[in-house]
Parts: C-alpha cells; sequence; structure tokens
C-alpha cells in the first residue's frame, strides 16, 4: 500500500523527518503518535503528496508520486483521502457541495464542475453525512458549523470519496470525548469495510490503543517505536513524550489520569 524507505523531509531549515523507514499493508490500521512537533503531520502531508521527500524513496499503492506525470499524479491523489484538524473547507459552500468535492479528482473538469453547482447524488450524500450524524445539515453553509461539526463534514467528504488511502491529522480533536469515541469507530470501521489503508495522528494515547492495532511512536521526525498496541508499554511512552514538558516536576505522561493525555 504504501512503502517508504530512508526518507526525510526538510521544510525551510528544519529537518522534519529523518530516515524514515516504514510500510503498511493494504487494509492496515495505524495510529501515529508522538509529542508536538515530532513531524506526524508532515508525515501525513508526505504521504499525502503535499511535500516531497528530499531524498529516499516514496511508494504509494505502487506508484512513485513524483515520477509521475501530472494527470496521473491527480489520478493518485483522488484514491488517497485526507481528514484534517480544520478541514480547509470554503465557509460560504454548503455541506453538500463540500461532500460532493470528495469526488472531484475522479472525473473530468466539466463533469466536477456540474456536481459542484448541482450536486446530483444527494441521496449518497446524505448517507455519508447521516454515518457522521449531520444529514440535517446538508444544505447549511460551512460557515454556520461548529469546529467539531466542520471536522465531521471533513471526514464524511472522506467516506464520500471512497479512498483506498485515508490520513488523518487529528480527525477527533475538536470532538467531545463521546463523539471522539463514536468518529473514530466509524472511521476504522469505514475504512475496514472498504479494506482502505489508516493512518491516523492522535493526541490521546488511550484512543490510540483502543482503535488501532498497530501504532508507530514518533519523535523529532524519527521513529522511536512500530508496534502492536498490545506491545507499547507505559515506559514506552514515558521515553516518547520524555521531552514534552519542560517542568521537571511534572509526572511521568503514561502516570496520568486516562484522558488526560490528549
Ligand atoms: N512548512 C513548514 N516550514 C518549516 N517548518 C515546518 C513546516 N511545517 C512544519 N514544520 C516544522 O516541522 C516540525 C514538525 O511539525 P509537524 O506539524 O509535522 O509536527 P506534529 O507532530 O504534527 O505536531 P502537532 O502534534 O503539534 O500537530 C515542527 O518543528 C514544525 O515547526
Amino acid at each position: 500500500m504504501f512503502q517508504l524507505q530512508q526518507l526525510s523531509l526538510t521544510l525551510g531549515a528544519t529537518r522534519v523527518l529523518n530516515n524514515i523507514t516504514l510500510a503498511a499493508a493494504q487494509g492496515e490500521q495505524i495510529a501515529l503518535i508522538g509529542p508536538s512537533g515530532a513531524g506526524k503531520s508532515s508525515l501525513l502531508r508526505l504521504l499525502g503528496t503535499h511535500h516531497s521527500p528530499n531524498s529516499g524513496e516514496l511508494h504509494l499503492l505502487d506508484q512513485n508520486p513524483w515520477q509521475l506525470e501530472r494527470r496521473r499524479l491527480q489520478q493518485l491523489r483522488s484514491r488517497i483521502g485526507m481528514v484534517y484538524q480544520a478541514p480547509p473547507l470554503p465557509g460560504k459552500s454548503r455541506v453538500i457541495t463540500a461532500v460532493a468535492a470528495g469526488r472531484l479528482g475522479r472525473q473530468s473538469f466539466a463533469q466536477s464542475l456540474l456536481a459542484l453547482a448541482y450536486p446530483q447524488d444527494i441521496a449518497g450524500i446524505r448517507n455519508v453525512l447521516e454515518q457522521v450524524q449531520l444529514a440535517d445539515k446538508l444544505f447549511v453553509a460551512c460557515d454556520t458549523l461548529s469546529g467539531g461539526q466542520l471536522q465531521r463534514v471533513g471526514l464524511a467528504r472522506v467516506l464520500y470519496q471512497a479512498a483506498d488511502l485515508i490520513l488523518a491529522d487529528e480527525p477527533v480533536s475538536a470532538l467531545d470525548p463521546v463523539l471522539a469515541d463514536k468518529t473514530l469507530a466509524l472511521l476504522t470501521s469505514a475504512a475496514q469495510a472498504r479494506n482502505a489503508t489508516l493512518l491516523t495522528s492522535l493526541h490521546s494515547v488511550d484512543l490510540a490503543l483502543k482503535f488501532f492495532p498497530r501504532i508507530i511512536g514518533i519523535v523529532q521526525g524519527q521513529i522511536q517505536f512500530d508496534l502492536p498496541s498490545h506491545e507499547v508499554s507505559p515506559a514506552l511512552l514515558d521515553t516518547l513524550y520524555a521531552g514534552e514538558s519542560n517542568d521537571p516536576s511534572a509526572p511521568p505522561v503514561a502516570s496520568l489520569p486516562r484522558g488526560a493525555r490528549c
């Protein structure tokens, strides 16, 4: 599904990913955890082909994106769904249009324009909005939604896109704990139903361990561990987050109460 071999990425003057070697099979579900600034978003953006690596090998869906001509790169991108912390949805557009946009990469330019101006598949769009409990928002403008509702519209768009690879960057950061749980349950079951590969960054270690069978710990742009969730010990988590607090009297992360690591 995807493979990274000794891959490095520099943005500005910062080496944000350093010598990453990583592979995921079709249908795998993986959580990416690590302290703020570790490089989680950068890794997701690199897999989403928003960044090209400075060195190393990258294969996505059996293709090297940076060797493809433009049209084939666009086709590849149409098979990759990104879920963002704050989805880039145009404020004035209606929810139905924002969700319909999920399939644009699979259509011709003329079809895309038509689908945006007059979305045809209202039943299909309503169906994915029902899954994220937003069916009543079908015709409202995105700028009237809360941050959590917008995040769920972003998720509905990727469900509608029917992507083969789903990259989710803190997809539940704006949701209350109950909704965060439900949304991750939906995301993982929707990915499983399509045998799509799912890579999700999360600040909540509890949610990562609950929903994902494989956990990758990343710190300072490097993979610190890549393990089945049942092998991720409190000691490993303490080491992963060791540099997070500047306060030497702060308790170790793994000893914090459940939920406090969000
Ligand atoms: N466009 C950019 N230009 C320069 N540096 C960047 C850019 N984007 C990210 N960085 C730097 O790369 C490092 C990793 O950032 P990244 O956003 O990937 O971390 P993260 O693990 O997702 O953090 P968080 O959990 O806070 O979202 C940080 O030091 C950040 O300042």
